[in-house]
C-alpha cells in the first residue's frame, strides 16, 4: 500500500456540547479515492472543515504528507497541497471563468490582483490555468463570464478552482449536488480521470456515483466512523443500510 498522505487520529470537534465529529481516526494512503458517507448530520462536513483547516479540532491530530497540520490556518494548509470545494458555490458571478482561475492560483500567493481591468497572466499562470480547465472540460468557456455558464458548468469551475493551485489532496464537498443524471456523469467522469498523483477524499449523498468512484469508503453516523470498507462491502453492510434507513442501530 502506498504512505499515507492523511492521518487524523481522534478528531474531535465539538460545538458546545455536542461532538459533531467525535474521535475519528483514519488513514488516507496517497493516491486513493475516498469517498466519505453517512446520513444528514453525520459529521462528515464538519471533518472537512476540521482537514481543511476551516474549524480547528478541539482536540486529535490531523497530519497531512507527515506535517503536523492540527493547527495550521487553512492558507497554510493549501500552500502544503490540501484544496477543497464547497457545497455551496463560492465563485465570482460577474467574472469570466478566467478571472476566476486567476484569483484563485494567486490566492496563494503574494502577488497582487485587481479586480478592475483583466489581470495579467503569465505564461505559467496561462498554462497551469489551461490544464486545469481542460481536466474539467470547460476549456473553450474560459471567456465567458460566470453568470452565463449552466449550473453544471459552475460545479465543474468549482472543481478547477481546486485543481489550478496542483494540489496534492483534493476534498470535494458534494461535487454532484443538484446536477442532472447527464451533468453527474460528466463529474464521474472528470473525478475519474485526475492523475493518481491527486489524493481525492469526497463527500456525496448520491450512494451509486460514490461508490462507483472510490476505492475505499468511511461510513459516519452521530459523529463517529461506523465502518471503513471497499464500495462493494459498503453496498451490502447491513449497519449501513440501517443508518440511512434511520433504524436504530441494534433493533
Ligand atoms: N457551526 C455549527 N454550530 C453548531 N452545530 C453545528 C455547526 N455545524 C454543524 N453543526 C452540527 O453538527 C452536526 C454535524 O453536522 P455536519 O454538517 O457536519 O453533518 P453532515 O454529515 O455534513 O450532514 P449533511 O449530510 O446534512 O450535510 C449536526 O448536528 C449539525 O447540526
Amino acid at each position: 500500500m502506498s504512505e499515507p498522505i492523511l492521518t487524523l487520529s481522534d478528531v474531535v470537534v465539538a460545538f458546545d456540547a455536542l461532538r459533531a465529529v467525535d474521535g475519528v481516526s483514519l488513514t488516507v494512503p496517497q493516491g486513493q479515492r475516498r469517498a466519505i458517507i453517512g446520513p444528514n448530520g453525520a459529521g462528515k462536513t464538519t471533518l472537512f472543515n476540521a482537514i481543511a483547516g476551516a474549524l480547528p479540532p478541539t482536540a486529535g491530530k490531523i497530519a497531512f504528507d507527515s506535517h503536523d497540520i492540527t493547527h495550521l490556518p487553512p492558507h497554510r494548509r493549501a500552500r502544503l497541497g490540501v484544496s477543497r470545494t464547497f457545497q455551496i458555490t463560492n465563485l465570482f458571478p460577474r467574472l469570466t471563468v478566467r478571472d476566476n482561475m486567476v484569483l484563485a492560483l494567486r490566492g496563494r500567493s503574494a502577488r497582487k490582483f485587481s479586480l478592475f481591468g483583466t489581470p495579467d497572466v503569465d505564461a505559467s499562470e496561462g498554462s497551469q490555468i489551461a490544464t486545469a480547465l481542460e481536466a474539467v472540460r470547460i476549456a473553450g468557456r474560459a471567456d465567458v463570464m460566470v453568470n452565463d455558464l449552466s449550473y453544471g458548468e459552475q460545479r465543474q469551475l468549482e472543481i478547477a478552482l481546486s485543481l489550478v493551485t496542483s494540489p496534492r489532496l483534493l476534498l470535494l464537498d458534494e461535487p454532484a449536488a443538484g446536477l442532472s443524471p447527464s451533468e453527474r456523469s460528466m463529474v464521474a467522469e472528470i473525478i475519474r480521470s485526475l492523475g493518481r498523483d491527486i489524493t481525492v477524499v469526497l463527500i456525496e449523498h448520491d450512494m451509486d456515483l460514490a461508490l462507483g468512484l472510490v476505492d475505499r469508503v468511511t461510513c459516519m453516523f452521530e459523529g463517529r466512523v461506523l465502518v471503513e470498507e471497499a464500495p462493494d462491502d459498503i453496498r451490502r453492510n447491513k449497519q449501513v443500510q440501517e443508518v440511512y434507513l434511520g433504524r436504530p442501530r441494534h433493533a
